[in-house]
């Protein structure tokens, strides 16, 4: 580490802190002769999931190929000789932000072993549960794991099942999960996806030039001009391979059948809004949001004002239900990132500016109504209503297009602990008095099942996973609740 590194990694650490942090990439295609090219795209398309590191793996038919990278798709898989390094008509790739296992090299997806059936490439989006649990009884039995992540135990149960068929095995590993995943896996003769019995995280089936592709959302389908077919099923694994130079699909429902219960957190904020999740436009929930938000919370005001980029539909929403004038008065600076110029301490004192900054001619004088996605730790309302005040408000309502975030999640999103977020330690008076705001409100969980198409959110059968807001957890949370609390840190230094 170089002298002054210190204070530079803090700086960005306090701003990517002002944020819901995204989860996982997946992406594959199969019997393509473009195939890393293509999964280049594909991950670009989906770089909004994570931003820390990506990966891609092939199989040209008789070895696998391998590159992985800490930073962007656009920095790394961009360049012609990349793409050359990567043979094959087969490919999987990866886009993380690290749930399990820190940001380094060794961490990063698809993992790759070699198993007696043969070589063996995945790529989650999720976390587990058990995952540190299931790691420490292998570690125990003599396996040595390679990386820190959740995901690494899923190639050392099926390196272990005494199962013949890979696919027997690769049942039987994913059977011992407790979680969220949805895989996409690269064997020898085939590409696979999956998703846990809930179907927690999305997955999506499409084809292009008849051949098929996995991807979490149907917005890297569309980047790539792909048809989109299906969503994979909650619980269920698709297997694509070649017969008779033919591609087959075939689809296995290994678990008891279950009602799904897909993550409600993709329609607030984390899917692209141009992106079909579970049928239905990530856009038109948004703006849905609003529109039930607006219902609820209703002030008077001059113009509704979207804290971009995750606000702007339901800002829209809110406007065209109240008749308000929606008006961009925040202007969001999209080339932040880790490569900006180093900061300074003053640049560093100007904190959030650097991402958000006032659109003044919009917001002085009048009565302002900032919409957004979602409240976290509340570091990005609080420096918000400062800059409206600042800029000549005369008057700052905040109105959040979801219910407030009491619990942690354990399924893929980086949530902070449940003592770092705003809403588990303080009441809504609390909260408005600490954003700064003139009034503050939250859409109600109904308000929000609303959105989704539903009458109210059923307790007894809830729809989605929402523990977020409800505490209702849907899976068993081993390492969380269990007696051993096991932690698994990088024992080896890695610079990255
Ligand atoms: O309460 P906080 O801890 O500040 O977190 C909440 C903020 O984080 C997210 O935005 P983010 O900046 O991640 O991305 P966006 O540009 O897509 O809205 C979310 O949309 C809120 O604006
Ligand atoms: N956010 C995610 O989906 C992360 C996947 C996996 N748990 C990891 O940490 O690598
Ligand atoms: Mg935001």
């Amino acid at each position: 580490m170089t002298a002054g590194a210190e204070p530079i990694d803090s700086f960005w650490r306090e701003l990517e802190e002002d944020r819901l942090h995204e989860e996982c990439a997946v992406f594959g295609i199969f019997g393509h002769p473009d195939a890393a090219a293509i999964t280049a795209l594909g991950l670009h398309a989906l770089q909004h999931r994570g931003q820390e590191a990506s990966g891609i793996v092939t199989y040209d038919g008789s070895r696998f190929h391998a590159e992985k990278r800490l930073g962007l798709v656009g920095d790394n898989f961009s360049n012609a000789e990349v793409i050359e390094r990567l043979p094959g008509s087969a490919a999987i790739g990866h886009n993380r932000y690290s749930t399990t296992g820190e940001t380094i090299l060794r961490n990063v997806q698809p993992l790759f072993a070699e198993l007696e059936t043969g070589g063996f490439a995945i790529g989650h989006n999720g976390n587990l549960t058990n995952g540190l649990t299931l790691r420490k009884q292998l570690v125990r039995e003599g396996a040595l794991c390679q990386s820190t992540t959740d995901t690494e135990v899923v190639l050392h149960l099926v390196a272990r099942s005494q199962r013949n068929r890979f696919l027997d095995r690769f049942i039987d590993a994913i059977r011992q999960l407790e979680g969220a995943y949805a895989f996409v896996a690269l064997s020898t003769k085939k590409l696979i996806g999956a998703r846990d019995p809930l179907g927690i995280r999305p997955l999506v089936l499409g084809q292009l030039d008849g051949r098929y592709i996995l991807a979490s959302e149907t917005c890297a389908l569309d980047t790539i001009g792909a048809k989109y077919i299906r969503d994979i099923e909650n619980g269920e694994i698709v297997v694509i391979s070649e017969e008779a130079g033919k591609q087959v699909l075939e689809s296995h429902k290994p678990f008891p059948p279950q009602r799904a219960r897909p993550c409600i957190f993709e329609y607030i904020y984390f899917a692209r809004p141009d992106s079909v999740v579970g049928g239905k436009s990530v856009y038109d929930v948004r703006k849905r949001m609003g529109h039930e938000l607006a219902r609820e919370s209703m002030v008077e005001a001059d113009v509704i004002v979207p804290i971009p980029d995750s606000g702007v539909p339901a800002a829209l929403g809110f406007s065209q239900e109240s008749g308000i004038p929606f008006e961009l008065g925040i202007i969001r600076n999209h080339y932040v990132g880790r490569t900006f110029i180093q900061p300074t301490q003053r640049i560093r004192e100007l904190g959030v500016r650097l991402k958000h900054s006032a659109n003044r001619s919009q917001v002085e004088g009048k009565r302002v109504v900032l919409v957004d996605d979602s409240l976290v730790r509340g570091t990005t309302s609080v420096k918000i209503v400062q800059m409206m005040r600042d800029a000549g408000a005369k008057e700052v309502h905040f109105r959040l297009a979801s219910p407030p975030i009491t619990h942690s999640d354990f399924y893929g999103i980086d949530t902070p602990e449940r003592d770092k977020l705003l809403a588990a330690r303080m009441d809504l008076e609390q909260m408005r008095k600490f954003v700064g705001a003139d009034t503050l409100a939250f859409l109600s969980v109904d308000g929000l099942y609303r959105a989704m198409g539903e009458d109210a959110r059923d307790p007894a059968r809830p729809l989605y996973t929402d523990h977020c807001f409800t505490g209702d957890y849907p899976t068993g949370l081993t390492d969380m609740t269990g007696e051993s609390h096991p932690k698994q840190l990088s024992l080896l230094a890695e610079a990255g």
